[in-house]
């Protein structure tokens, strides 16, 4: 039945009540709007992915964790004007309650962080892949849902953390053939933005209204920008100045402009220099910039960019000490980034990077005669309960034809033919293993 919204919080629709199905017409066979079906080609390349975010997910020593699709509205009610609220996937269930499908995974990793208490030692080390949702007007034509891969790290309060993350993405480029030339990682700290504000004494309520309205720039003009900035209480002076800064390129200028002394500039080199120590130098670079989107971000910040700049970014995250506490839980500190499965995928396709992943089968057993149907049977069953053979089963192309035919059969034997080569040969049922 068509959508018809009904009034309520921005972003979430109500359905009208359960109709019952009309059979008389045929059903819409498409998925719903913004959303994708996953036929077996693309469910293979979705799982080649994935496997690779697990591989290095597990080689950096995280743990796999995951949480319900649909989560309280409370989990993702901020006040600081953010896209990702304006576009909640939210409505009331049955039950009167106010619920959403999980726009990003990082608040259901807090919420469990504060169910586990104590009973987690720290630091905790946790990955997740989830299928995360917005309610976008259609009028873009964009996507309602992806799947996002996160890793967080909680529990290390220096920059070490995010060093680490940086270099689990790095890690998982290369594998999948990505080079520094392809992408690379604009790098920052909201305690740049902190400390400019602060020169400025404009109140703390403000910094995080002000980033996600630095967030969008280059979105919106820049007008617009120092509008909506003075709206939240920054003067235009310390607007122009906050321009300024965020205008750097260079952790040198942005030392001259702040001092050493500051946590901002002291993380971001320290950062930098763990980048060598990591080998991942040259696939990162300083843009004072890169604020990101959302609210809860209170340190380092970066971002994956595509180097001929035709893509949105790649992935994000950084440092969000203070989220616990918003949950009314004690603080932790914590760091972490978010990373969607779909612009990965253009950019592989731009640059020709896309695996090959035919259809995988190790044996194809057919019988000859009708009436064989059940001993062709016994040998597919013989041969799947041969785990080793079909552990295999990742081989391009199936190796193998099992022919069941009556007159080798009657002497206990079926023929093997090896497809490649066009061997052929019989083998005795009991020896297939
Ligand atoms: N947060 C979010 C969710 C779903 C998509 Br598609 N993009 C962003």
């Amino acid at each position: 039945s068509k959508e018809t919204p009904h009034a309520g919080r921005s972003g979430s629709v109500s359905s009208p009540p359960f109709q019952a199905a009309d059979y008389s017409q045929k059903i819409d066979v498409n998925p719903p709007k913004g959303t994708r079906d996953f036929p077996p080609e693309e469910m293979r390349l979705r799982n080649w992915l994935f496997q690779n975010f697990r591989e290095v997910s597990q080689l950096f020593g995280f743990e796999e964790v995951d949480y319900p699709v649909l989560e309280s509205e409370a989990l993702y009610i901020r006040k600081a004007g953010e896209e990702i609220r304006d576009q909640l996937y939210c409505f009331e269930d049955r039950g009167n309650r106010r619920v959403a499908l999980r726009p990003e995974l990082t608040p259901s990793l807090a919420r469990l962080v504060m169910q586990k208490g104590k009973s987690v030692p720290l630091p905790i080390k946790w990955f997740a892949v989830g299928q995360c949702w917005r309610y976008e007007r259609m009028t873009r034509g964009r996507r309602r849902e992806h799947y996002q891969w996160n890793m967080d790290i909680i529990g290390v309060p220096d920059v070490t953390g995010e060093a680490e993350l940086i270099s689990s993405i790095v890690t998982f480029f290369k594998r999948i053939g990505i080079t520094a030339r392809d992408v690379g990682f604009k790098i920052s700290s909201r305690k740049v933005l902190q400390e400019v504000l602060s020169f400025y004494s404009v109140p703390e309520t403000s910094f995080s209204k002000a980033c996600i309205i630095i967030d969008k720039m280059g979105k919106i003009p820049l007008e617009e920008i120092k509008k909506e900035l003075n709206s939240v209480e920054l003067s235009t002076e310390a607007v122009d100045e906050l321009l300024q800064v965020l205008s750097m390129k260079s952790l040198t200028e942005l030392e001259e402009k702040l001092g050493a002394a500051g946590e901002a500039v002291s993380e971001l080199k320290q950062l930098f220099s763990l980048a060598e120590k990591f080998g991942y130098s040259e696939w990162i670079q300083f843009d004072a910039s890169v604020v990101r989107g959302l609210a809860y971000y209170t340190g380092i910040v970066f971002e994956g960019f595509d180097r001929e700049g035709k893509l949105r970014a790649i992935c994000g995250g950084g440092r969000y000490d203070r989220l616990l506490s918003t949950f009314g839980g004690d603080d932790i500190p914590a760091c972490g980034f978010g990373f969607g499965d779909a612009v990965i995928i253009e950019l592989l396709k731009e640059r020709k990077l896309l695996p090959e992943l035919p259809l995988e089968v190790e044996n194809i057993v057919c019988s000859l005669d009708p009436d064989l149907q059940g001993a062709a049977s016994s040998v597919a069953t013989v041969l799947r309960g041969k785990g080793q053979v079909f552990k295999r089963a990742a081989r391009i192309n199936a190796r193998r034809l099992i022919l069941v035919g009556s007159s080798e059969w009657q002497r206990g034997m079926v023929s093997v033919k090896i497809l490649s080569t066009g061997e052929q040969y019989e083998v005795n049922f009991d020896e297939l293993g």
